[in-house]
């Protein structure tokens, strides 16, 4: 079994007891009061290369990162220097998050949040509408055609932008297929953790224009992403670097700074 389905079976698990607990048309009536979603495209769109700062807790690779005990004051601290989206990542048994500290950390910020998830239900998306997120994850990996198909157009029907995470060129061909607008490379294989920067750089060039590019994983400061933004990246997604460090907020300001800087546009552009 893969370290993904492993999560995956975890999330099932803990997906079941919520649906005992929370039926899904009181959901719904939770989501129709959340505050109307805020706008990724203008988010993710600019000219220069946007960040998406995480909260993370821990990591199946890494295991304990940071405590974070008020993840609300360090989505505030990424805010004020200058990121352009939060992900909040909601896994509980790997990655110690929760839907509590997602809607925590929206009723702080102006800014769209993402559910950082292993979404593989449309309850899972109302529950992330429902607990204000902007947008959705999508992982190709965890979900075959027919359940990723509905799975975006479902979120884009109830107000959320799906994310859609590939990993090889198969995946991104079904993300294509699929209809994604909003791509996103990880570099981290989510079978076997192991992160290879160069896979982003390898996808971009198939990637059609118009389509938002997000590199995930492995930015270990403004010389990642810089690379990063080479290769066409119109965003990156950055979770380890930014809570091990010292001043969180410090770090998205230097990671900003650098995606602002012209010179880090591809060639031609
Ligand atoms: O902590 P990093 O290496 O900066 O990576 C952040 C983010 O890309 C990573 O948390 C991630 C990308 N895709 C995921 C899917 C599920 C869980 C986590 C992830």
């Amino acid at each position: 079994m893969s370290v993904l389905d492993d999560i995956i079976e975890g999330v099932r698990a803990d997906l079941a007891e919520r649906q005992k607990a929370v039926s899904l048309a009181e959901l719904k009536e939770r989501a129709e009061r959340a505050p109307a979603p805020r706008d990724v495209y203008r988010a993710l769109g600019g000219d220069q290369v946007a960040v998406i700062a995480e909260v993370k807790r821990s990591s199946p690779s890494k295991g304990a990162l940071a405590a974070i005990a008020d993840p609300a004051a360090l989505a505030a601290d990424y805010e004020a220097g200058g990121a352009h989206v939060i992900s909040v990542l909601t896994e509980q048994r790997r990655f110690g998050g929760s839907l509590e500290d997602l809607a925590a950390v929206r009723a702080v910020v102006d800014i769209p949040v993402l559910r950082k998830d292993f979404i593989v239900t449309s309850y899972q998306l109302w529950e992330a509408r429902a607990h204000g997120a902007d947008l959705a994850l999508l992982i190709v990996a965890a979900l075959d055609q027919n359940a990723l198909v509905s799975l975006i157009e479902r979120a884009e029907s109830i107000g959320l932008a799906p994310l859609v995470e590939v990993h090889t060129a198969e995946e991104l061909r079904r993300a294509l297929d699929a209809g994604a607008k909003i791509i996103g490379v990880n570099a981290r294989d989510l079978k076997t953790l192991e992160v290879d920067r160069e896979v982003f750089a390898k996808l971009a060039p198939e990637i059609p224009e118009g389509i938002i590019k997000i590199a995930e994983s492995g930015v270990r400061g403004p010389h990642d992403l810089l690379a990063y933004a080479r290769a066409g990246a119109d965003a990156v997604l950055v979770g380890e670097s930014l809570v091990t460090g010292k001043d969180p907020r410090a770090a998205v300001v230097d990671l900003v700074t650098a995606g602002a800087h012209p010179a880090s546009r591809p060639e031609g552009q």
